[in-house]
């Protein structure tokens, strides 16, 4: 009674005081407003990026953010104000001190846009550095050679399924008409083929198909589409939200989709968890379960490597492809190492990953191609901690007061023409092999393992997304000769969430052999 007897008198107040409430409120948002766009005055950028994040936002939309970092930071350096608490960089030694100082955490960013389930984290969405922390250490162990024996003949039988795929369909041969393949599908059949039979122990099988079966990728893709425009409206949180986000989160009941797919992943590891007392695979899934991931925590741990493992490394691939088909000299090159190399083998099948890690060419290649095309752009934001932090930017002290937020502005790290000259936006392997100061070369490879990300979150997938991109390139290259088949537009591209989505990369293939 006495609660709604002074609900009333306030409401009696504000209607009697209408005008001084609403200019009260303005001037509310005006302070606070301005109070936030004197905390990064101090930062360059765009005037606007002081007072909202609809430019950005607006780049979002568009599917092009990468983009608009790039611009960016070209325009006003290399630390940038993109909205009235965030920041981005473009220099590698800012993002090496903040992914390894203590008290920078993963912005809530991470559990609002990322999480795959429905208020359910894993070790890419969790935000909390202990509890990530600790799964970490747990499945590390699971993701690397050490304890996963059957990584590289898993990748090997999907490279195989690749070269089979081609002999027996897409080869062109003289005298008949030209046979094209959509190179950018096969890439996504052959990625989301490894990464379901390494993540737990069956394959897919798109390659063997040579179809997306049951629309996984198509799901994949559409997930990230969605995703991105929830993020481009700030609305990403809904997902999460209670009661409402369990409508709009994907979900095991789904017929279709990416819920569809997680009920496939999750029937697999079923399987496997209930034969686990004989099962003698010494795989990812029993390195996770003999550490102690067990029931949901194991569903979403190997869930999360469908999403982080299959559109980052086909990224990868299809943006190193089109830049070695564009140059006719790095494809002589290549295959000019790949057959002094074949010629005096020791293997049966396919090349062993540690043999073409003895390639300087291919390496080079392989660098190149991720300088060029890096195939994660999100911003990957961390949180300053509390009390601020002074980072060292071109030499100059900045101050970032606690809590802003700051990511990585990826291609224009890679691209930085002080680092690696005039040509830095054109692909040339050489750059890694003629560069005669030894101390900028280990910096520039430094900086090239930030594709991955660095310190305590590290990409866990490293191992396995070099492994496919070492071996497959070799084989491709070993068996084929690779042309381009519509010069005039390669490929249809687009980027939503930070990664790139490509169809219609269409190719010829011929048989080196023949
Ligand atoms: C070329 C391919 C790939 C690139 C460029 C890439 C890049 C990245 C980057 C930049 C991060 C760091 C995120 C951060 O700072 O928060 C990351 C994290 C991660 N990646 Fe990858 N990734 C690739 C392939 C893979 C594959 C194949 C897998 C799975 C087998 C994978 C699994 C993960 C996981 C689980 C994390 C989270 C690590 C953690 O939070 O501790 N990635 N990746």
């Amino acid at each position: 009674m006495a609660v709604s007897q002074t609900l009333n008198q306030v409401l009696g107040l504000v209607t009697e005081h209408k005008v001084e409430v609403a200019v009260a409120f303005v001037a509310i948002y005006l302070l606070s407003q301005i109070r936030a766009y004197f905390k990064l005055s101090h930062i360059p950028g765009p005037w606007f990026a002081g007072w909202s994040d609809i430019p950005h936002s607006w780049s979002i939309w568009n599917e092009r953010a990468y983009q608009y970092y790039y611009d960016i930071s070209k325009k006003y350096g290399k630390i940038t104000r993109i909205g009235p608490n965030s920041v981005i960089s473009s220099a590698p030694e800012v993002w090496i001190h903040v992914n390894t100082k203590p008290g920078y955490r993963r912005s809530d960013w991470y559990f609002k846009a990322a999480r795959v389930e429905y208020q359910r984290d894993n070790v890419f969405s969790q935000a909390d550095t202990e509890k990530h922390d600790a799964t970490r250490k747990k499945i590390a162990p699971g993701y690397s050679g050490r304890e996963n024996l059957e990584l590289e003949g898993s990748v090997d039988t999907r490279v195989v399924a690749f070269l089979n795929l081609i002999r027996t369909k897409y080869l062109s041969v003289d005298n008949s008409p030209v046979k094209v393949m959509d190179l950018a599908k096969k890439i996504q059949f052959f990625t989301m083929d490894v990464i379901s039979l390494v993540a737990f122990g069956t394959t897919f099988g798109m390659l063997d198909r040579d179809s997306d079966v049951n629309n996984f990728v198509k799901s994949s893709e559409d997930g990230l589409l969605i995703n991105n425009m929830f993020m481009a409206l700030n609305l990403a949180w809904l997902v999460q939200a209670p009661v409402i986000g369990r409508l709009l989160a994907p979900s095991v009941k789904d017929k279709t989709g990416f819920g569809a797919m997680m009920r496939e992943c999750f029937r697999y590891i079923d399987e496997r968890v209930e034969n686990a007392e004989t099962d003698t695979r010494r795989d990812m899934l029993a390195s996770f379960y003999r550490h102690g991931v067990k029931g949901d925590e194991l569903k979403s741990e190997v869930l999360e490597q469908l999403v982080a493992g299959s559109d980052t490394t086909a990224g990868a691939l299809r943006g190193t492809m089109l830049h070695v088909l564009s140059t006719p000299r790095v494809q002589k090159r290549m295959q000019e190492e790949i057959d002094a190399v074949y010629a005096k083998r020791t293997w049966d099948g396919v090349v062993p990953h540690a043999v073409v890690k003895q390639m300087p060419y291919m390496q080079a290649v392989i660098r190149e191609g991720l300088r060029i095309w890096p195939p994660v752009l999100l911003l990957l934001p961390k949180d300053v901690p509390a009390g601020g932090d002074t980072i060292v930017v071109d030499g100059k002290k900045v101050f970032l007061p606690g809590g802003t937020c700051i990511g990585v502005s990826t291609l224009a790290m890679h691209h930085d023409k002080e680092l690696y000259g005039e040509d830095a936006d054109v692909f040339r392997p050489e750059r890694w092999l003629l560069e005669k100061d030894q101390e900028k070369l280990a910096m520039m490879t430094r900086i090239n393992d930030l594709t991955f990300g660095h310190g305590k979150w590290q990409c866990l997938g490293k191992p396995v997304a070099q492994m496919e991109i070492n071996k497959m390139l070799f084989e491709w290259f070993r068996n084929f000769d690779w042309a381009v088949a519509k010069p005039h537009r390669p490929w249809r591209l687009t980027n939503a969430f930070g990664l790139f989505l490509i169809s219609d990369f269409w190719v010829q293939v011929t048989d080196r052999d023949a």
